[in-house]
């Protein structure tokens, strides 16, 4: 992988920084509403404990004035069941207060410092020199012997925690991030014929993957379906009605149009939905390619296009998933991210990525993929073969 990993750090009784991505849902009360992501830092929290580090851990929640802008209170403790050993939560993340929390800590003990993004440094994005001197990097420098990231969702952000750190302290990739670099940077190794389900809502992020991965021969099929499908649809000529276009266009302009200069160039390539799905009287109502257009928008493919997709994945050597191909959270449209990410789970080798698509794996109860990402856009930029801020300093 060509960066240094826990493997090479010697932890014991020294004091290290450690970054990671615990970022969640929260529900009406600000309360946890999903720990996945703390779930999958335990590993490497675990692994520094048991080697005797004394962890001052760093992280973020939400994104200022937004809704799930919060305290990492609530973080702590749910970080402590489950590592089954508590961590003290400091509400200063590199005042007088943080680094007295840090400097008292003994081996085998941590402390989850307050979310970063309260400073607006933090918050702001740097080259790696430039985040290297901003108070966060100043501050914390002193007080730690080495800094392991382990916070890939957010290596695509130029940030003074991801990248200002590794500057002026010895660095090393965590568990999750070693793990995620391995599997996602490796996509061309894997298994024969490799199919792409490209769904969602961010249709811009889906070309820019099509465009990518069709580009450089890694995808053998796509299957478009969700918000994507539809603009590939229109693109094909298909009149698929105002709301779903209204739907498209308020999201990308130029999104028909991409669409179509992706299928001139790669159309024996691309699978576009053969029926789709809307709501009628509040029921479910399957609109095949030849009753369109409808007044309504579509927001689950059809049943036919369900299985046929299915059909694509039962002999698909990799299957990889970006974007729900429907309204998911409506049991009425859930029947395509049912039926499609089903089949994609038998395939002989399987890859999940993008938030709301492991979401909706979590929801509808289905499971067996090899490797379901914590990244969303940070899993983008490399399944499009761009490389990641925080494994660019974690390089030098
Ligand atoms: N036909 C559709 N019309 C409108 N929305 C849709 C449609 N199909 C799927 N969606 C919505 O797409 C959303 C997820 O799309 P998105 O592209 O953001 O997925 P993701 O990449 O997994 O998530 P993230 O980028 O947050 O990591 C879901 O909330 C789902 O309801
Ligand atoms: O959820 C994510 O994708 C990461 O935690 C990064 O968060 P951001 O998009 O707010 O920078």
């Amino acid at each position: 992988m060509g960066i240094p990993t826990l493997d090479d750090l010697a932890v014991d009784g020294t004091t290290v920084g450690v970054r990671v991505d615990i970022n969640s849902p929260l529900d009406e009360d600000g309360r946890l509403a999903d720990d996945a992501r703390l779930h999958a830092h335990v590993g490497t929290l675990q692994e520094l404990l048991d080697r005797g580090g004394k962890l001052a851990v760093l992280a973020h929640q939400g994104r200022p004035g937004g809704d799930e802008f919060a305290t990492l209170e609530d973080h702590a403790d749910r970080l402590g069941e489950l590592l089954d050993h508590p961590i003290t939560y400091c509400d200063a993340t590199f005042s007088t207060d943080a680094r007295d929390a840090i400097a008292a800590l003994d081996s085998g003990e941590a402390v989850l410092l307050e979310n970063t993004r309260f400073y607006s440094e933090e918050y702001m994005e740097f080259p790696p020199a430039e985040a290297a001197e901003t108070f966060l990097v100043d501050r914390l420098t002193p007080v730690v012997d080495a800094f392991v990231n382990d916070a890939f969702a957010a290596a695509h952000r130029s940030q003074p925690s991801i990248v200002g750190l590794p500057m002026r302290v010895d660095s090393y990739a965590g568990r999750v991030m070693e793990r995620e670099l391995d599997v996602l940077s490796n996509i061309e190794d894997t298994p024969r014929p490799r199919v792409y389900a490209l769904g969602g809502a961010k249709i811009a992020d889906a070309f820019d993957v099509a465009e990518s991965v069709l580009e450089r021969g890694l995808a053998d099929e796509i299957l478009t379906s969700g918000m994507t499908g539809n603009a590939f649809l229109a693109a094909s000529g298909v009149d698929i009605g105002e709301p779903s276009m209204d739907a498209i266009t308020d999201r990308d302009a130029t999104a028909v149009e991409q669409a179509e200069a992706l299928l001139s160039e790669y159309g024996e390539k691309i699978h576009v939905p053969e029926d789709v799905a809307v709501e009628r009287d509040g029921e479910r109502v399957e609109v095949g390619i030849d009753e369109l257009p409808v007044d309504a928008p579509a927001l689950d493919v059809g049943s036919d296009t369900a299985a046929a997709y299915a059909d694509v994945f039962e002999t698909a050597g990799t299957a990889i998933l970006n974007g729900p191909p429907g309204v998911f959270e409506e049991e009425r449209f859930a029947h395509g991210t049912r039926e499609i990410f089903g089949a994609a789970a038998n395939a002989e080798y399987s890859i999940v990525g993008g938030g709301d698509t492991a979401a909706s794996l979590r929801q509808l109860g289905i499971e067996g993929f090899d490797h379901v990402s914590t990244g969303g856009g940070a899993a983008l930029r490399l399944l499009t073969g761009d490389e990641l801020p925080a494994v660019e300093v974690l390089r030098e």
